[in-house]
């Protein structure tokens, strides 16, 4: 995989995502020379997580063990060297990882951070530098008090939206700091610095601990997303000595600082490579996407995102907005769903023998609109909308309680994704002629599920779009490390006063042209074969589901 013979320089990108933490190394021409990833559950079995996680007695706590993401780098590196992948290339380093996880690092940790002896692992060296070892995690929706207090002391959920471009979400790291400062105070007092996922992966690099960038900053329900501060009445709702505990955010592209001598001596990485700030696993994607004005992203990793870039902040009860990682006058707004991959995976266990081949095979075999019907999984308690339980709707809209396996298959996609296009239509981003959705994240690699298609036809209007599927050949490697690469790519040439234009993207060079890791798949004209789930009946059907499902410890 590696290019022979050259000594030119390369950039490096790594994320530590929900369920795996991978990389990849371009060189100054965006061409990818290495990718390599690690599994959590396969690789680390000792830490014993499924899907990256533990899911707590209680249902609703969700956290990872931070000693596994450290592990896990130590091996990924190791392997990478085993393979020849030369270290001293490497000119800038970023990277990525999953939204709101907050690592808690014990007092003494920078002292130990600043003193990593090369002779060891990293999970060796880090043993106790945590306060916490299970990091509350996005999948945790464990804080509804804390959120309702919090809303409360920032004068409501809309006020607190427009502040921090959401209301309350259990899942953001504010909410997880209240708790574990309510719930296990003695852990909070022996706190000496709380990171993101993102930013604490940057502090290993760095040997220090690193800032939080703005954008990924914003997932917290602490950062005052048009200040770019964090909010002194969210701090101080939230814990005490909160802004010390978080250091200052910085912008998404900025250079934190040279790689630390560990990684020198162990791996042979240059003392001149950089370590740009690490971001959230959206953002990065959203960067690597490069999207314009008009498009439109789904992410369909772990969780299922939507997100698009905007000018004009409009924050609302649903949905959040963040400081955009790329331009710092915009901003992102993305929605996250939370029952996504892991509820497709479990259907394709139950319903297509196991393998994603059946599970295409089904989807090409049964008919778009399913007959009539259409069922709404929230395996776990879902964020967009709060709702769990599952519910299955026949053709004259009467819930039943099973289904062929065929039908069972199809309900689900269909049904997931009339949830991701109304939500979406709710906040009023919408579709119009021309509007290119991209797909990214593992389960895009799959044809068959991009092809029931979430955007269409309205009231008989033809509205046109063009689905840009985009994926890598290896199902591995979306845009998330390029994103982040893409951002330390574009500073570092910008820096060497390269007469470079920016954006450019790694994998896209221009649009309409993909190249043989991009897919451009127009839509169908005939408008006569659009699945009756997209039509009135269908949208009331999703609501009716909704307002009846069980929504637990959201009383505001
Ligand atoms: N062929 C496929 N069809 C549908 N889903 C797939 C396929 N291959 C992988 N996936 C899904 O992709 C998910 C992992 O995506 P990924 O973006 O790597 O996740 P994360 O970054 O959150 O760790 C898995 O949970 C799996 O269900
Ligand atoms: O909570 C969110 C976004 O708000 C999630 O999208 C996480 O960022 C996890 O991402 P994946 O591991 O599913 O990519």
């Amino acid at each position: 995989m590696m290019d022979s013979g050259s000594d030119s320089p390369l950039y490096l990108g790594l994320d530590f995502s929900t369920q795996q933490l991978k990389v990849v190394a371009i060189d100054g021409d965006l061409n990818v020379v290495h990718q390599n990833y690690l599994q959590f559950d396969s690789e680390l079995p000792e830490f014993r997580t499924q899907g990256g996680v533990y899911l707590h007695m209680d249902r609703l706590t969700v956290t990872s063990p931070v000693l596994m993401w450290v592990k896990a780098l130590d091996l990924l590196l190791d392997k990478m060297k085993k393979e020849g992948f030369d270290f001293s290339r490497v000119r800038a380093l970023s990277g990525s990882g999953q939204q709101h996880g907050s690592v808690f690092w014990r007092t003494g940790a920078s002292q130990t951070l600043a003193h990593l002896h090369p002779d060891q692992n990293l999970h060796q060296l880090l043993q106790d530098s945590f306060s916490v070892l299970d990091s509350p995690v996005w999948m945790d929706s464990s804080t509804s008090y804390q959120c309702q207090n919090l809303e409360v002391a920032t004068g409501g959920a809309l006020r607190l939206a427009q502040v921090t471009g959401s209301r309350a979400y259990e899942r953001f790291t504010g909410n997880q700091i209240c708790k574990l400062y309510q719930s296990r105070s003695a852990r909070f007092w022996c706190t000496e610095r709380i990171s993101l996922v993102s930013s604490f992966a940057a502090s290993l690099f760095l040997g220090g601990f690193a800032s939080i960038d703005y954008s990924d900053g914003s997932g917290m329900n602490l950062l005052d997303i048009r200040t770019k501060r964090w909010s002194e009445v969210c701090l101080e709702a939230t814990a005490p000595h909160l802004g010390r505990l978080l250091g200052l955010p910085v912008p998404s592209t900025s250079v934190l600082g040279p790689v630390s001598n560990y990684f020198v001596h162990r791996y042979g990485f240059s003392e001149n490579c950089s370590v740009v700030a690490f971001t959230g696993d959206n953002p990065a994607s959203l960067a690597g996407m490069r999207l314009q004005q008009g498009d439109m992203a789904v992410s369909l990793g772990t969780s299922d995102t939507v997100f698009l870039s905007i000018q004009e902040p409009r924050p609302a009860l649903e949905g959040h907005i963040f400081c955009n990682p790329v331009d710092l006058e915009a901003y992102m707004a993305l929605l996250c769903f939370k029952n996504g991959s892991l509820t497709r995976e479990r259907i394709k266990n139950q319903c297509s023998g196991g393998t994603w081949e059946h599970f295409s095979a089904t989807l090409r075999e049964t008919s778009p609109g399913n007959n009539g019907n259409i069922g709404f999984y929230f395996d776990s308690q879902e964020i967009t909308p709060p709702a769990s339980g599952v519910h299955r709707f026949d053709s004259d809209n009467f819930e039943v309680s099973h289904w062929s396996p065929q039908v069972e298959l199809r309900a689900l996609v269909e049904g997931q994704f009339l949830s991701r296009r109304l939500h979406a239509e709710r906040l009023g981003y919408s579709i119009t002629a021309g509007t290119r959705v991209l797909a990214t994240g593992g389960a895009s690699s799959n044809r068959e599920l991009l092809q029931v298609r979430f955007f269409s036809i309205r009231q008989k209007f033809l509205i046109c779009f063009l689905l840009v599927l985009i994926h890598q050949d290896q199902n591995r490697y979306p845009f998330t490390q390029t994103g982040s690469i893409f951002l330390l790519v574009r500073f570092w040439l910008m820096c060497s006063a390269l007469r470079f234009t920016p954006w450019i993207c790694p994998t896209r060079p221009a649009w309409g042209r993909p190249t043989g890791r991009c897919t451009v798949i127009y839509p169908s004209k005939g408008s006569g074969t659009d699945p009756l789930y997209l039509n009135a009946v269908s949208n009331t059907l999703y609501l009716t589901a909704v307002s009846n499902a069980v929504i637990p410890n959201r009383h505001y």
